[in-house]
């Protein structure tokens, strides 16, 4: 068998063409949705991510800011920033990139953003408000993984889906959106045993552990749907998921390719949710 791959730039760029009629109307009635990214330190791989969102709010037409901090930037300091953007108008959506140097506590900074701000959904309220089902902003890596879930025509509702990886920003919302969509999920982890037992039973197998092609084809069931949310940056500079590409589109049904899978589309729900929340600000949604 021959696997389809899911093209997660083409589906971030229809989705983008779409948003834009939006986002012009808005314009005209003097609506601009403005996006924050803070990023402290140095790491190249977070520059890369932050190149892409400027990017994408360019060619979408929104506002954005970078704040580039150095990595000795105290908490108090970065805190003040949160205060400012929280305060501050043209601002709609804040993205504090993770991971901080280790002399900030992630989750200060996280609680200090303005709950209507978090376009990455990482606060615990919009967090609580997942796991309720009531509406929030949802989490953006796995908002987008549902969307191309669905854009394979799969139907998700009673179909068995094994999410490896239980990281609050990653794998643990994407088994609460599993279920929202009426999948029976299970979850494994660096301490599940027999974890390929499991993972072959998957009609789809979500993979987010940090492993550069961790998951090789006897992992897989036969045609089942496979979305690789790693991103590993290999000795050699190439980037690599955590799914053996290569051996599992022998054997899968629909799979992501690492680049131009989920990642893309995280920016695509980025820039989703901050035009949800210009939106609402504005009494508009
Ligand atoms: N495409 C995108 O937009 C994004 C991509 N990523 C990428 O996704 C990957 C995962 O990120 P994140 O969730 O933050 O990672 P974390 O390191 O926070 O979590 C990794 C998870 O994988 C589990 N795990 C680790 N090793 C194994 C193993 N051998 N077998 C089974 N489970 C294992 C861990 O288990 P335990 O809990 O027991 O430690 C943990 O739950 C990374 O490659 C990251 O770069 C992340 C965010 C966005
Ligand atoms: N507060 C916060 N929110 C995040 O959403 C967040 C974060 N911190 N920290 C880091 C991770 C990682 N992440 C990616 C986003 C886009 C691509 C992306 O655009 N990838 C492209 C190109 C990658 C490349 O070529 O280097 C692709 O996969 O095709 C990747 C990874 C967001 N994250
Ligand atoms: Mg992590």
């Amino acid at each position: 068998m021959t696997a389809s791959i899911i093209n997660g730039k083409e589906v971030s760029q229809e989705i983008r063409a779409s948003m834009t009629a939006e986002v012009k109307q808005l314009s005209e009635q003097g609506v601009v949705p403005g996006l924050a990214v803070v990023l402290v330190g140095e790491d190249p791989a977070s520059q890369v991510y932050v190149r892409n969102k400027e990017k994408a709010c360019h060619d979408l037409g929104f506002y954005s800011e970078v704040h580039r901090l150095d990595a000795s930037t105290s908490q108090a300091d970065l805190l003040a920033l949160v205060d400012k953007l929280n305060n501050q108008k043209s601002i709609n959506g804040i993205l504090v990139q993770l991971p901080l140097p280790s002399h900030i506590e992630e989750k200060a900074v996280i609680d200090a953003i303005a709950v209507e701000k978090d376009v990455d959904g990482f606060h615990p309220v919009n967090v609580g408000n997942l796991v309720i089902g009531d509406d929030s902003l949802l989490p953006c890596t796995p908002a987008g993984v549902i969307e191309l879930i669905k854009r394979t025509g799969l139907e998700m509702s009673g179909k068995h889906a094994v999410v490896i990886g239980r990281s609050n920003i990653v794998g643990k919302p994407v088994s609460l959106l599993l279920q929202r969509e009426n999948a029976t999920v299970t979850m494994c982890h660096s301490r599940t045993a027999n974890m390929k037992e499991i993972t072959r039973q998957a009609d789809i197998l979500v993979v987010a552990i940090g492993r550069a092609n961790f998951v090789d084809a006897d992992y897989v069931k036969p045609g089942a749907v496979v979305i690789d949310v790693g991103m590993n940056r290999l000795d050699n500079g190439k980037l690599a998921g955590d799914v053996d590409f290569e051996s599992v589109k022998e054997v899968s049904g629909p799979i992501t390719p690492v680049p131009g899978g989920v990642g893309p589309m995280t920016i695509t729900m980025l820039m989703q949710n901050t035009l949800i929340a210009a939106k609402r600000a504005h009494g508009l949604a």
